[in-house]
């Protein structure tokens, strides 16, 4: 049952119906074979006593017998056989779908720790492999139970030693898939592992292939994508050779079946026990019986390895999703209590407490690693802290649905992804019921609507996966875009590294200057230049708030920021009061 429950993604009803039609088309597949036994004693006894004539009455009602079960068995297995693709495929697509769901609502947190290919696989693979298990695999377990159970059953009736002959393999083949399973289980796993592996490797070479090829690192990298490939090569001979005989000697037993019946048949029937009709109907269904059962065994590793991934399915939607249920805040006033955050054991932010308040712009500096963006990132609930909490309009945003939050949070990051589409539509991921004018009114707003302009086909170009065809720059100013859409009242923002041309980088400060206005922004500066005229500025040093004011109070203390300050005027050699960029930046 809880196998079932795997392969349907935990739909075991949608398998009910084709189950019941599975058994019924096997169940009927025996009666011809019983009425071909019925014609056998008819005409054994016609031959056996010549003064007997032929009842022909028995045989054609054997023969009517025959042909309606015939016609019984195809309807009965069609209906099987759609009941049983519609079944899994329902299953299957209602999971996935679920699953899809379910990782959005989870923490980030859970989708880093999982090995880049892990997840994708489940997606592709793993319901693959549960649509096999339920579509080709269960009705071959399915008759392999049924057909050998009824036959038994009906057998004993006729002759209980020649029926007891018939199954005495079974038991011992039994014990030996039990004896196995265990091992079977940790082969499986073993071997799934290093299937997933694999295709991580694979993604990873095909994603890093940029840095391959820009440090010609063809050795390191394919290295280990070979060594993964090796690897997965070496699991799937151990699972195959090392269980592989074990199944093949629990079928020789199931099948010594055969040989059972004809020796305790000739005796018994030199004995008058048995008729030699009855001899031939065990033969008869006999050969019917082995063939579902040796099936059922060598397939029943398959269904487990399969339901395997099913159970990896069934392990992530397991896991806890974010909660809350309050909807959105009445202010967008961010409070950080007391918050303490860590990475598994590493921890980042220390008892951090901090303002900031609604309409204002914070900002977060700090030497990189010090926890600038974890604090954004606790802000739109990708984590929740361990200890303390962050809180928006009063309320702890633990309690507050994710969904709900995230509507009123717009997040422009350094590292922009861009969906394979159109730009249009990558503008529209801001606001989905967004116009056309309104998507190029955000874009000129967010001084990229000339360089759109300029592509093949305007706003219907299609940029390349993850924003590949486009620039840095261009992929920042397409997302400042998608938040002007957006219109959120709070605004997270890393700014941009200083690697942009000074003429994307002075485009990009215009986009941001209209961005910030009259909305709660949080933004991480990397160059202390943009945010002399922010309203607050936390100094984050190894994850504690070293000092936090305005950037002239901050200069006068002469700590952390004032040093940084130096050190990043006199590298660029900036005037340093009064300065250019940032007012006009942030205004
Ligand atoms: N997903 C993660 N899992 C484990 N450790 C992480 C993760 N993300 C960040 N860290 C670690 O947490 C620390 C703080 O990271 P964070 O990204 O908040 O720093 P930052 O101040 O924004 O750095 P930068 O300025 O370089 O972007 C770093 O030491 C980083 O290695």
């Amino acid at each position: 049952m809880e196998r079932l429950r795997h392969i349907t993604a935990g739909r075991p009803e949608t398998m009910r119906r084709p189950i019941v039609w599975t058994a019924l088309a096997n169940i009927d597949n025996m009666i011809p074979f019983a009425c071909l036994s019925a014609a056998v004693s008819i005409l054994y006894a016609y031959y056996a006593d010549p003064h007997v004539p032929l009842n022909w009455q028995g045989m054609w009602l054997a023969w009517g017998g025959m042909a309606i079960f015939l016609v019984l068995v195809f309807a009965a297995e069609l209906m099987s056989y759609r009941s049983v693709y519609r079944g899994a495929y329902r299953a299957s697509a209602e999971g996935r779908t679920q699953l899809a769901e379910h990782v959005r609502k989870l923490p980030l947190g859970f989708l880093m720790k999982k090995n880049a290919g892990e997840l994708g696989q489940m997606m592709m693979n793993d319901f693959a492999q549960t649509e096999n298990a339920a579509t080709h695999i269960l009705p071959q377990l399915i008759s392999g139970a049924v057909v050998p159970l009824l036959a038994f059953a009906g057998l004993l009736f006729v002759d209980w030693r020649m029926a007891l002959a018939m199954m005495a393999g079974f038991p011992v083949a039994l014990l030996i898939l039990w004896g196995v399973s265990r091992l079977e289980r940790k082969l499986g796993q073993s071997h799934s592992a290093a299937r997933i592996d694999q295709s991580g490797r694979l993604q990873e070479y095909l994603l890093g292939m940029k840095v391959i090829k820009a440090y010609n690192l063809r050795g390191d990298n394919f290295t280990r994508l070979k060594r993964a490939y090796h690897h997965f090569m070496l699991e799937s001979i151990r699972l195959e050779g090392v269980l592989g005989p074990f199944f093949l000697v629990a079928i020789a037993f199931v099948e010594m079946g055969l040989s059972l019946i004809t020796m305790t048949g000739v005796y018994l029937m030199l004995d008058g026990a048995v008729t030699v009709p009855v001899f031939v109907m065990f033969l008869l269904i006999g050969t019917r019986i082995f063939d579902p059962m040796s099936v059922a065994i060598m397939r029943l590793p398959a269904f487990k390895y399969d339901a395997m991934a099913g159970e990896r399915i069934a392990g992530v939607l397991k896991e806890p999703v974010m909660t809350g249920e309050n909807g959105p805040a009445g202010s967008f006033h961010i409070r950080f209590d007391e918050v303490t955050f860590r990475y598994d054991k590493l921890v980042v932010l220390d008892r951090v407490t901090a303002e900031m308040k609604e309409g204002t712009l914070t900002a977060i500096v700090g030497l990189s690693g010090s926890g600038k963006s974890t604090m954004l990132r606790l802000i739109a609930r990708f984590y929740d802290p361990q200890q303390g909490s962050v809180r928006i309009g009063g309320g702890d945003i633990r309690e507050t649905d994710p969904e709900q939050l995230l509507k009123n949070i717009s997040m422009v990051f350094q590292d922009v992804y861009l969906f394979q589409d159109t730009v249009c539509n990558n503008i529209r991921y801001g606001r989905e019921d967004a116009t056309q004018e309104e998507i190029e009114a955000a874009a000129k707003e967010a001084c990229c609507h000339d360089f759109i302009m300029k592509l093949p086909q305007g706003y219907d170009s299609v940029v390349g996966e993850g924003g590949s065809t486009l620039s840095g720059g261009e992929k920042q100013r397409v997302s400042i875009a998608r938040a002007m859409l957006k219109n959120a009242p709070i605004l997270l923002l890393d700014e941009a590294a200083s690697s942009l041309d000074p003429e994307n980088e002075s485009e990009l400060q215009k986009a941001i200057g209209r961005l910030v206005q009259g909305r709660t922004v949080i933004m991480i500066a990397h160059r202390l230049r943009t945010v002399v005229k922010a309203d607050n500025i936390i100094v984050l040093d190894r994850g504690r708030i070293a000092e936090q004011g305005r950037h002239e109070e901050l200069l006068g203390g002469r700590g952390l920021y004032a040093r940084l300050w130096e050190l990043q005027t006199r590298a660029s050699g900036w005037k340093i009061p009064g300065t250019s960029g940032t007012k006009e930046v942030l205004q």
